[in-house]
């Protein structure tokens, strides 16, 4: 049987990751694909977002981050999928893992190599990176993680070149092929990409990621799988033991992320003022915030996200028949104050 070609999607937080692969699933291809989504916080915002009436398989992987808590479940996700694929069950044709946009994707390449049983299944196709053009340069400053998202990639898609002027593209564009110059490198608008560009690149080259990494297939201690629970315990508290409380992520302590929720409307003006004021406030620590709003004013879902000081929102589709209104937030940032940003919003609320 032909290995089953795998793609990750990765890219900082607010890269653009899912627009991309809203934009894969819409254009017609006529490939089933099957979707591993791997979220920062316990809420399943994307799946707002992305498509819901394609044919897609779409899994949700939200009790921890695939690059090292939950790497286990995420075998045996691939280990289910292809018994069903096997046995007719499920039909298609490839995989996306979206990862959360702190992943490291070193180790969720890494277990198609190191994992007999996923090896004999699955094929890497390609790590594909998003680069948000309008906040990369700090986030490569700041954040390791990002330059991983940079070292690995095969592939470099470049959103949000509408917001920059174009010496800052052109100055990103020379920093990262500094940091991989094995990488193409490709500006997207809003996701918009050819299907060529994205699927059977055969871009992984394993020699090349052992030069990122010498220790790439070393069954290293806190991605180790049998090790998880109490590793987890001691050096991890993540947004599915702790959204509530103020989480961290243990890649980055100071990572915090918390969820808000109510059943009562938004009142959109009063919302809109308290948003700006702490964007003006907050915003350089405010990475990333997505939600789904019940919105004064109107029968369908508001989807409402943003990065840094950058925000913005949609209508999504009517809230379902029975379906109860809940507004979900969620804020991920750098040691956010929650209590302030929790009774901004019960103040917002009609
Ligand atoms: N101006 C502009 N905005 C973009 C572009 N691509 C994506 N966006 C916006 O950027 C925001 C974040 O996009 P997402 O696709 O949700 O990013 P993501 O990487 O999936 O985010 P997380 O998974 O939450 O980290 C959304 O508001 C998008 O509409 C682009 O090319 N230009």
């Amino acid at each position: 049987m032909s290995l089953i070609p795998v793609t990750i999607l990765t890219g900082f937080l607010g890269s653009g990751k899912t627009t991309l692969l809203k934009r894969i699933l819409t254009e017609a291809h006529g490939q089933k694909i099957a979707i591993i989504e791997n979220e920062f916080g316990e809420e399943n915002i994307d799946n707002e977002i992305l498509v819901n009436d394609t044919q897609e398989n779409i899994i949700q992987m939200n009790n921890g981050c695939i690059c090292c808590s939950i790497r286990e479940d995420l075998r045996e996700t691939l280990q289910l999928l292809a018994a069903k694929k096997r046995k007719g069950l499920l039909a298609f044709d490839r995989v996306v893992i979206e990862t959360t946009g702190l992943a490291d994707p070193g180790p969720v390449a890494q277990t198609f190599f190191m994992d007999e049983e996923i090896a004999e299944q699955y094929l890497l196709d390609s790590i594909l990176t998003l680069v948000d053009a309008k906040h990369a340069q700090t986030q490569l400053d700041d954040r390791q993680e990002a330059r991983r998202q940079i070292g690995f990639a095969d592939q470099i898609f470049i959103s949000k070149t509408d917001l920059v002027a174009e010496d800052e593209v052109q100055a990103l564009m020379h920093r990262l092929r500094h940091m991989n110059p094995r990488a193409p490198q490709k500006a997207v608008h809003f996701g918009e990409v050819a299907i060529a560009d994205v699927f059977d690149l055969r871009g992984f080259n394993l020699n090349a990621k052992l030069d990122i990494d010498p220790d790439f297939l070393k069954a290293d201690e806190p991605h180790d799988h049998d090790h998880h629970d109490h590793e987890h315990g001691e050096h991890c508290d993540h947004p599915s033991h702790a959204a509530e409380q103020g989480s961290h992520h243990h890649h980055d302590d100071d990572v915090k992320s918390f969820v808000f929720r109510s059943d009562k409307p938004f009142s959109p003006a009063k919302l809109e003022d308290f948003l700006g004021a702490v964007v003006n406030i907050y915003g350089p620590r405010m990475l990333r915030y997505k939600g789904v709003l019940n919105m004064e004013g109107t029968e369908r879902k508001v989807i409402f996200q943003g990065v840094h000081q950058l925000m913005g929102s949609d209508l999504g589709p009517a809230w379902a028949e029975g379906e109860k209104k809940t507004s979900k937030m969620v804020f991920i940032g750098i040691d956010l104050p929650k209590d302030i940003f929790v009774q901004g919003l019960e103040q917002c609320l009609v």
